[in-house]
């Protein structure tokens, strides 16, 4: 079901001595309308389910809410409008259907004009976004080619069987861009070796995915990483970027199902995230698994509205 903005998520503090300059997001935050100018729209998507049936640990269904919470401290360096868009929620058990009203309000996002930044959540929010993405592109772009670039620990490559979880977001949308005859053009970046099986890493040859390992994003090898990356952008009109958070280390992102060991450093995800966002390609992004059960001192939600806040001056053009 869809759910109103809840305004009352966008408060802290205010520095009224320093004008304009002085302002964050919860400042200039505006639930959305039908006749909004186009601009940066919030869209959560409040799912459990998808987390549960991949027998993962289950809370990220709260994130949306967390998450701006955290986001609301945020200065507002932007001139772009900001605005919420409210939530689609997971009603008992039905995945599908929240995914496929995803989708519908991304379209509508994409269509009015606006950057929709949506926040998770379980990785089945990826179901979900692409097939707004993707029915904005059939509509408006037909021609144009799609790339998804996915920073994950995980290939999120598995089988839907018997149903779609977080763990099969990628291979339904390989499933259907073939039955709709488009290419799938998937590059995995943060991959663990010791989280994804051999069967996992045989899907994505199968696939033609792309993948850049963990072990292979160093300080000494981020400039390979960042060719790597911009050489896939290269061969794509538009991008759909997405960034699964348990891409970073369980130390700074302690608040996922699936923690990793290793991790791509902050560090060294922020140039990468650049090479991507300047682009200028990327017309969505989403931020998946944040579950604030498992965070510690907010640690983690301060590191994922970091990342919105760099998602957020990069699309806007800052
Ligand atoms: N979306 C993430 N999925 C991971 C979870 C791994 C785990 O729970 O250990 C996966 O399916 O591989
Ligand atoms: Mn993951
Ligand atoms: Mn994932």
């Amino acid at each position: 079901m869809l759910q109103l903005a809840d305004m009352r998520l966008w408060s802290g503090r205010t520095d009224r001595e320093d004008g304009k300059a002085g302002e964050r997001w919860h400042q200039r935050i505006t639930p959305l309308q039908l006749d909004s100018a186009p601009g940066l729209a919030i869209l959560g998507f409040a799912s459990d389910e998808g987390v549960r049936r991949n027998k993962g640990r289950i809370g990220a269904a709260k994130g949306p809410r967390i998450l701006r919470m955290a986001m609301a401290n945020l200065p507002a360096t932007f001139d772009t409008p900001l605005y919420d868009a409210g939530n689609v929620r997971v009603e008992k058990e039905d995945l599908e259907s929240a995914q496929s009203l995803l989708g519908a309000r991304v379209t509508e996002l994409l269509s009015d004009g606006h950057f929709p930044l949506v926040l998770g959540g379980g990785h089945e929010i990826a179901f979900g976004s692409y097939q707004g993405v993707a029915r904005w592109m059939r509509e408006q772009q037909r021609e144009k080619t799609l790339g998804i670039i996915n920073f994950d620990a995980h290939l999120d490559l598995r089988l839907p069987k018997p149903k779609g979880s977080s763990g099969t977001p990628f291979y339904q949308i390989a499933e259907q861009c073939e039955i709709n005859g488009k290419p799938f053009n998937y590059l995995c970046v943060g991959a663990s070796d010791a989280a994804n099986t051999p069967a996992l890493y045989n899907r994505a040859d199968e696939l033609g995915a792309k993948v850049i390992r963990d072990r292979e994003i160093t300080p000494w090898a981020l400039e390979k990483a960042r060719e790597r990356i911009a050489d896939f952008i290269g061969g794509v009109d538009f991008v759909y970027l997405t960034i699964c958070l348990d891409v970073l280390p369980a130390a700074v992102m302690p608040a996922v199902s699936a923690p990793a060991a290793r991790g791509v450093p902050l560090e060294l995800l922020e140039p990468l995230l650049d090479t991507v966002l300047q682009s200028g390609k990327v017309c969505l992004a989403d931020l998946a698994e944040f579950n604030p059960y498992f965070d510690i001192e907010d640690h983690g939600a301060r590191t994922a509205a970091r990342i919105g806040f760099q998602v957020a001056n990069e699309v806007t053009g800052r």
